[in-house]
């Protein structure tokens, strides 16, 4: 297990910026996802850290040492690609024992490391079959196999889950688990959904335009964004346009008390209230909160949750999400209510 650190690490492909002083710290043994658009420099970072390209600028420790001078095949990680890269003409279990055949390990002992790694992958009895023998999920199930042979310290997985459909994510998501926590890795995997990033990792670092914009536990980032960027690819959001005057927010007449929920912002910043959906209650009043009135415009049955659209009086939009409870008659008038505590502020 190997903790690892990027330190401000720079990248250009032609003249083009594609990572921008990147740092990232991740300790031994967790498992982190990198999470971002398309294009946000997030398989560009991993191959960086495997080795397989090098910095222009920065830093690169695994433990307290910099690797930018070891090879590849040094560095006690490994890269799964999301096309597997398997070798069409070698049988699954040559396939899986490849990199130990690179290293010497005798014949038998490298067919006994595969047939045990394909026990873990749950494809036992699969060491004589052919790539295009296997579905897409039993490839990449093979796929970690082989990555898991060389015994790494660190794991990379660029977008694991983005070939499979929904049943085999799910299996795979506890795959992953499972062999992170088996196999004592720092594992640091690739993914644009925000969802397999908060179920499967310690920490999040979400990237952006070949910046990390924020680093922390998915409950950080969804509840405190640190803009509106984060906020949105983290779910759906409102946002409640304000003022700041003697030290309290205030949205038309209603005022918002200011305690931590801002970040490091300079309250005078400060011009606008976040609130996700299901932060807001329909037709119950609270204390240590805000009550607006409003009107339902819009609702949608999306299958154990219910989702409004509401109005508001000076003709802001909101949206809302309940589970279950129905509030179901258009056009008519109700209290929306927001507790203090569920509202963050941002500078946009
Ligand atoms: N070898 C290369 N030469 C030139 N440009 C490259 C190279 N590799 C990546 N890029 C560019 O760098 C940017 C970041 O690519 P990268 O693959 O890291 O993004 P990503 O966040 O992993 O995207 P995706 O989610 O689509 O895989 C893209 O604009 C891409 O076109």
């Amino acid at each position: 297990m190997k903790k690892i650190e990027l330190v401000n690490i720079s990248k250009k492909f032609d003249n083009d910026l594609i990572l921008d002083k990147i740092n990232l710290n991740v300790e031994a043994g967790e498992l982190v996802a990198l999470l971002g658009p398309s294009g946000c420099g997030k398989t560009t970072t991993l191959k960086l850290i495997a080795g397989l390209l090098g910095p222009d600028q920065g830093d690169i420790l695994f433990g307290e040492k910099s690797v930018l001078n070891t090879k590849v095949e040094k560095r006690s990680s490994v890269l799964v690609f999301q096309d597997y890269l398997l070798f069409p003409h070698m049988t699954v279990r040559d396939n899986i024992a490849f990199g130990l055949k690179m290293r010497g390990v005798s014949k038998a002992k490298r067919e006994a490391k595969a047939e045990s790694l394909l026990e873990m992958v749950d494809l036992p009895g699969y060491s004589h079959y052919y790539p295009h023998e296997i579905s897409g999920g039993q490839k990449q199930r093979v796929s970690l196999a082989r990555a898991l042979a060389i015994d790494p310290e660190v794991l990379l997985l660029d977008e694991p889950l983005s070939n499979l459909d929904y049943n085999l994510r799910e299996d795979m998501q506890n795959l992953i688990l499972e062999l992170h926590n088996k196999n004592d890795m720092t594992t640091i995997f690739v993914t644009h959904d925000h969802e397999e990033a908060m179920l499967l990792s310690d920490k999040i670092a979400i990237m952006n335009k070949g910046k990390v914009e924020q680093y922390g536990s998915g409950e950080e980032i969804y509840k405190k964004p640190v803009n509106k960027f984060v906020a949105d690819f983290f779910g759906t959001a409102n946002y409640i346009k304000g003022r700041i005057e003697k030290g309290s927010f205030y949205f038309n007449s209603t005022k918002i008390p200011l305690k931590n929920q801002f970040n490091e912002l300079n309250k005078n910043e400060i011009n606008t209230a976040m609130i996700r959906p299901e932060n807001i209650e329909i037709n119950s009043k609270v204390k240590n909160g805000i009550n607006l009135k409003a009107e339902i415009i819009e609702r949608k049955f999306i299958g154990g949750k219910l989702n409004y659209r509401f109005k508001l009086k000076n003709g802001h939009e909101l949206v809302a999400s309940t589970f279950i409870e129905d509030h179901n008659i258009l056009n008519e008038e109700c209290n929306l209510s927001v507790k203090f505590e569920n509202i963050w502020f941002m500078a946009l």
